[in-house]
């Protein structure tokens, strides 16, 4: 078992416009092209035209305004301006090359396959509208990080991603009504949205409509009560399948 000082600190990093430098075009890089243009980052692949995946060519082809795209090998000058580096390619040596030179620059870099290279390594990942989750084993083992992800997947509520949704524009009209940074006003919507949140099943949260949450702002946000779903006439869910 990793003792606390082996542990990774894990983030939700945020590279909407960040420039990411990918280095090969294979299976992998495929798979690392997809999760930053997730992320909504630009992207420049860097691979020879003879070892591009299908799925790294669709990604080149289908997203031109995200993704400038060299049909040729690493050099040094493809570090310049970036933000992020994910290396993905069949060269041990060339990628600990790469790895060092990132290091010297304090550039953050993954190398796929060599963990000691790497800065932060990639995990598996769910996704459910804004839910994320990521697995991960801290290097240990891969396989079981994926077997784990399937279990996990199969206990999510079915409409968690909305809920979230949902409970996000709540989050934003709340903070449009009563706005301020922390202070009083802070710690009475952080109550009042915990409460609602722990009283409601997702799958209810999931079904609110527009109409539903002016009512829970005017009568009961600004009366300092959380309106049950029965107040709101909404059916009560059967209970939530995480249960
Ligand atoms: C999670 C996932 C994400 C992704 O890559 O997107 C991921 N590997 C996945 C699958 C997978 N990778 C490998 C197998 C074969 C079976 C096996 O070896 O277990 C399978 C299984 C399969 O293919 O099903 C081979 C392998 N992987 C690494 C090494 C090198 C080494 O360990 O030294 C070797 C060769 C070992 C050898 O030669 O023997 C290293 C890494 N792989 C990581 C991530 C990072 C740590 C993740 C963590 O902490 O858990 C890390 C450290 C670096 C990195 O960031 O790349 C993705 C599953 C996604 C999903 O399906 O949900
Ligand atoms: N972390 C993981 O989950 C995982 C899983 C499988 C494989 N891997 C490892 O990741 C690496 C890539 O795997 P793959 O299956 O995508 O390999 P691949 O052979 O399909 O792709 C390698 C790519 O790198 C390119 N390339 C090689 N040298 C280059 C250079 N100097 N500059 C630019 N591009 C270069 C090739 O043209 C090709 O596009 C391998 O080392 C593999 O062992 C990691």
């Amino acid at each position: 078992m990793a003792s606390d000082s082996d542990a990774s600190l894990l983030v939700a990093w945020q590279l909407k416009n960040k420039h990411v430098l990918v280095v090969g075009g294979g299976d992998v890089a495929s798979g690392r092209i997809h999760h930053v243009l997730v992320a909504g980052a630009k992207i420049t692949v860097v691979a020879p035209q003879d070892g591009l995946h299908p799925v790294t060519k669709w990604h080149i082809d289908t997203t031109p305004d995200r993704i400038t795209y060299y049909d040729r090998v690493f050099t040094p000058a493809d570090l310049d301006g970036k933000d992020f580096v994910l290396t993905a390619i069949d060269d041990a040596d060339a990628s600990r090359d790469i790895a060092s030179r990132c290091r010297a620059l304090k550039l953050p870099v993954n190398v796929a396959d060599d963990p000691p290279s790497c800065d932060f390594f990639f995990g598996s990942q769910i996704r459910k509208g804004p839910l994320q989750i990521l697995i991960s084993t801290n290097g240990r083992g891969p396989k079981l990080a994926n077997i784990i992800r399937r279990r996990i997947e199969e206990s999510i509520p079915s409409h968690a991603g909305e809920a979230i949704e949902r409970v996000g524009t709540l989050r934003e009209r709340l903070k449009a009504r009563a706005p301020g940074v922390g202070g009083e006003v802070g710690r009475r919507r952080m109550k009042w949205m915990a409460d609602l949140c722990t009283a409601w099943e997702i799958e209810e949260l999931a079904s609110l409509t527009d109409e539903q949450m002016d009512r829970m702002l005017t009568e009961g946000w600004e009366k300092d009560v959380v309106l049950s779903p029965q107040d709101l006439g909404v059916q009560p869910a059967a209970h939530s399948d995480s249960e």
